[in-house]
């Protein structure tokens, strides 16, 4: 089964996180999608033991045109496309999807085409030349194909889903990370 490719039409949702007024976002809420510390390491503390990464999918395929912005990707350029579910207790709480273009996988960022289930986050923390750019905030609206895409088996919500996303750096080479929080506490 090809890959279902987000539809590029789709509004981009993304805006920069310092454009969200506090008054806008519930506190729990704010505290996760600002958190810049790892991910996985906060997701391991919540539930320790009971944390696994979920691969749903790995492959090239061409980015939306907003990721391809994000990347500095010519449009049609296709990159290796990593999707996961973060869970805990085998309950979906991230569903986080990671595009990265074929020249950040050369030299030590050949692992990252390796990772399987080991979290993406042990690699990138784990780097001293690891930097992140400014994250941006989506409150992602039922009926999207992202809102979909996101809940994939978890079957569809009326309620809007908030994600968060940022271009990580090994020197010189990016990959875009993005996360959409599933979990009841998580919306607002
Ligand atoms: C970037 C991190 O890695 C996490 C793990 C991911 C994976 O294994 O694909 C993807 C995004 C993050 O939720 C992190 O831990 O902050």
């Amino acid at each position: 089964m090809s890959h279902p490719r987000l539809h590029n039409h789709w509004e981009n949702p993304w805006h920069a996180g310092r454009r969200w007024r506090r008054a806008q976002l519930d506190p729990v809420l704010r505290d996760w999608l600002l958190d810049t510390s790892s991910l996985t390491r906060r997701l391991q503390a919540c539930c320790p033991g009971r944390f696994r990464v979920r691969l749903d999918w790995q492959g090239w395929a061409r980015p939306s045109l907003d990721e391809c912005r994000a990347l500095g990707l010519r449009r049609r350029q296709r990159a290796l496309i990593r999707e996961v579910h973060l869970l805990c207790d085998d309950r979906p709480w991230v569903f986080a999807r990671t595009v990265i273009p074929r020249a950040s996988l050369h030299g030590r960022g050949r692992r990252l085409a390796h990772l399987g289930e080991r979290p993406l986050g042990a690699v990138l923390f784990a780097d001293p030349r690891m930097q992140r750019d400014e994250v941006e905030i989506a409150r992602i609206e039922p009926g999207t194909a992202l809102h979909a895409h996101a809940l994939g088996d978890a079957g569809p919500d009326r309620d809007a889903i908030w994600g968060r996303r940022s271009v990580f750096w090994l020197g010189r080479k990016p990959l875009l990370v993005s996360e959409i929080f599933l979990n009841l506490q998580h919306r607002a």
